[in-house]
């Protein structure tokens, strides 16, 4: 058999574990870069945040009320109010000027540091000093309906955070919380890993581009768009290139000229054993390293990839359901590996089987499935027809369905794994 009739029909099949553990061998962390807190909502923190202070770093006053000492007002009650004299006003922001000693009330504002001497915070609403709130400060009374326990209604030094704690690690996706954070530590600018380039290539005569007409025999890429989203909200940066002809010089061509402007090359279509499957006849030519060209995996088995000039290229198949399965499992964890992720697989997930499935398959499938929960638990049905040629289920996919190889077929209800794809 010719070498090139061995690399379209001699292939040697590897696992989907086997097949991870090729690419992530060649997957390093992009450099980090320093960007603006408003503009890193989404990035990848490249470094671990510590607290250099603590969370509040005063006494903080949790109502509006007064600052006083519980044992002053002990034996409060409506009938019985304790009446002390109010000596300052503490609005939030600044810094109480006297100590509360006995007999004494400072009117104190949410968020405002509590004044030496006091130990608890009694409400507005459980004084008085409603109606008096117009009173000119000095001299007034202020009358106290209800104990309170000491402590109550004041946030402790460090009661969020103490000084010296990892708050955020580094690899955590800079979400709402993590923002937060960052601007209550001060980070005004943020060390985040540069986001992975990733070039992406359709193959395929078959293919107009989107703006074009529609005509006889020919078909729109599609595929380019799902694997641009894909890589963008795994956090990458997505470069939609031409589509690729047939000519294997061509291609091979235009995809060495993409290279080294890029971290990972996409490339969909051309991977199985068609006359006009050109991404084979690339890698019987190309001076790179093939790492695998057949998978044992459902749809999406001819999945290649290879090492070209020290970067990764992942050949999906042409079908949009094998090139969606392709990239959950290959190219995500790659964009997040690269992103200093530490969990770069998607989180599996047990669940029922909401439909029973009964077509055996000689390797594992990983079939695009609709989760849902009923009762607390987590059902999970195909998501439309489960054909890897079909495009239009994929948007109702939030998971993989993944069924061992070979099996009688599964019953309703019996518990599969499945992994997550939002
Ligand atoms: N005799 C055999 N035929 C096929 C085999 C096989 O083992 N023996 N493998 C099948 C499997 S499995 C898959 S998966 C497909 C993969 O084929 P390719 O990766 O070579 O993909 P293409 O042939 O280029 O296209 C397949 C299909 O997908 C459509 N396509 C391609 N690119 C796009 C795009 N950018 N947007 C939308 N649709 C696209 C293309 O029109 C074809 O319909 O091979 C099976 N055949
Ligand atoms: O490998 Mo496939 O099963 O058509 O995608
Ligand atoms: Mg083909």
């Amino acid at each position: 058999m010719s070498s090139e009739m061995k690399l379209r029909f001699g292939r040697k099949v590897i696992s989907v574990d086997e097949a991870r553990a090729a690419l992530y061998e060649y997957v390093k962390p992009t450099e980090t870069e320093t960007v603006s807190l408003p503009t890193s909502f989404g990035r990848m923190l490249a470094k671990d945040i510590y607290a250099d202070h603590a969370v509040p770093h005063f006494r903080r006053s949790g109502v509006d009320g007064y600052a006083v000492r519980s044992q002053d007002i002990a034996a409060a009650t409506p009938d019985n109010p304790i009446v002390l004299d109010v000596i300052e006003r503490i609005p939030s922001g600044t810094i109480p000027k006297c100590t509360v000693r006995a007999g004494k009330a400072a009117r104190i504002m949410t968020g405002a540091p509590i004044p030496d001497g006091a130990d608890t915070v009694v409400m507005l609403e459980m004084t008085d000093s409603l109606q008096d709130e117009l009173l000119s400060l000095l001299g007034a009374k202020v009358k106290i309906k209800k104990n309170v326990q000491a402590a109550s209604n004041i946030t402790p030094i460090a009661g969020e955070v103490t000084l010296g704690e990892l708050v955020i690690p580094e690899g955590t996706r800079i979400g709402p919380g993590e923002a937060a954070i960052l601007a209550t530590f001060g980070f005004s600018m943020v060390e985040v890993y540069r986001r992975p380039r990733v070039a992406i290539f359709s193959t395929g005569s078959e293919l107009l581009q989107v703006e074009q007409e529609l005509q006889p025999g020919k078909i729109r890429n599609s595929n380019s768009y799902m694997l641009a989203a894909q890589v963008e909200a795994n956090g990458g940066a997505a470069l939609i290139m031409p589509a690729l002809s047939d000519d294997p010089g061509q291609v091979e061509a235009a995809l060495e000229a993409i290279l080294p402007d890029v971290d990972l090359i996409l490339t969909s279509g051309g991977v199985s054993v068609g006359d006009y499957d050109v991404l084979v006849d690339v890698f019987g030519r190309f001076d790179g390293k093939l790492l695998f060209n057949k998978v044992a995996m459902r749809p999406g088995t001819p999945t290649s990839a290879a090492l070209w000039k020290g970067k990764l290229l992942m050949a999906l198949s042409g079908n949009p359901g094998a090139s969606f399965v392709g990239f959950e499992l290959f190219a995500k964890p790659i964009i997040r590996s690269m992103l200093g992720s530490q969990r770069p697989e998607s989180e599996g997930l047990t669940a029922f089987l909401d439909v029973p499935y009964d077509k055996p398959s000689a390797y594992p499938r990983y079939i695009r499935g609709t989760t849902r929960v009923e009762a607390g638990c987590l059902w999970v049905r195909p998501a439309g027809i489960d054909k890897s040629s079909i495009m239009v289920s994929i948007k109702d996919a939030d998971c993989l369905i993944w069924l061992p190889a070979g099996g009688q077929g599964y019953q309703r209800g019996d518990s599969v794994k499945v992994y997550t794809t939002r």
